[in-house]
């Protein structure tokens, strides 16, 4: 049976956290400007929807495990038909989407950075010895620990405001986020320094905003084609194909960030780490946007084939 064509209002899944509906309301923006008919007031509707991942504060996410903890409940809704689109940061979106779901629509790519956050320093390498680093993020933790051994990272998880508190009590002396995600929540006056890529490689598509709808849902994916950006899907699709490659059931620190440049030249920057930062295997690709899926493909093969067994997290 195909979709029969709804004519109500569209609706948006989204998370509740502030980040996630400061991304609802741009897309709602974005679609209201791109559509006339879509400019009426009641014309999108946002609908919240509460994921695992929500419910989970006590622990850090890699001990609750498992993948889609952000996107499992929104993905269900979406399939029921109780929601027309999903809008998700790409990094939280796992490798392989449900069967009967697709994204195909990527906003235009915010900052793809890390930012650093401290009251003692002004860059990850100013730290006094033996700083108190917080992150859950084995990506960042690992990357920290291969520049400054003598830090120590305990995982500290929680808003921007909850993260600022633990600094400014004292509990850590630094911490690391998004830019992006700052960026969205107009919260960039409170960064001490952005880290650059050759420092501290950001995930596979930080900073990018994807759209997920049902495959044969004409109405939105016709809705959705003027809002996507060509050049976040070719550097998204590189670092996705790399993911892949390296299978997203591991859970070992990986990071990856693929750039356009205005001559069309595609790079693509990737590496992974064991946890403790003791090793960080890294590679790197140049071609073109037609090469984008062999170039993720082809680092992630040589990532994986390099990688010993002791990379993985138990
Ligand atoms: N893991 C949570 C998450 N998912 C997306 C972002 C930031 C926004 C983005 O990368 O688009 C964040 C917060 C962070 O890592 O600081």
């Amino acid at each position: 049976m195909s979709n029969p064509v709804r004519t109500g209002p569209v609706r948006i899944g989204t998370r509740g956290s502030p980040l996630a509906l400061a991304q609802a309301h741009q897309t709602r923006a974005r679609l209201a400007a791109a559509h006339a008919a879509l400019a009426a007031p009641d014309a999108i509707e946002i609908v919240v929807i509460r994921t695992t991942g929500d419910r989970i504060q006590d622990r850090t996410l890699m001990e609750a495990g498992g993948k889609g903890l952000f996107t499992k409940e929104i993905e269900e809704a979406l399939v029921a038909g109780s929601i027309d689109l999903a809008v998700h940061s790409m990094k939280d979106v796992p490798t392989w989407l449900p069967d009967g779901l697709e994204i195909r629509c990527l906003l235009p790519r915010e900052d793809p950075r890390d930012a650093f956050f401290s009251n003692v320093a002004a860059h990850l390498d100013d730290l006094p010895e033996g700083a108190v680093v917080g992150t859950a993020s084995l990506r960042r933790q690992a990357q920290v620990l291969a520049r400054r051994p003598d830090l120590k990272v305990v995982p500290i998880r929680g808003n921007v405001e909850t993260r600022l508190r633990k600094l400014a009590d004292g509990e850590v002396d630094a911490t690391l986020l998004a830019l992006a995600g700052l960026k969205r929540l107009d919260m960039t006056d409170r960064i001490t320094s952005v880290i650059e890529p050759d420092v501290m490689l950001p995930a596979v598509a930080q900073g990018a905003i994807g759209i997920e709808t049902r495959v044969g849902d004409d109405r939105t994916n016709a809705l959705l084609a003027p809002l996507t950006c060509e050049d976040t899907m070719v550097r998204v699709s590189a670092e996705r194909a790399l993911l892949a490659a390296l299978d997203g059931s591991c859970r070992t620190p990986i990071a990856a960030l693929a750039n356009l440049d205005e001559a069309g030249t595609l790079t693509l920057d990737a590496l992974v780490a064991d946890p403790a930062g003791r090793q960080i295997l890294g590679t790197a690709r140049r071609g073109t946007a037609a090469d984008a899926l062999a170039m993720g493909r082809d680092a992630g093969e040589e990532l994986k084939s390099l990688m010993p067994p002791d990379f993985f997290v138990p």
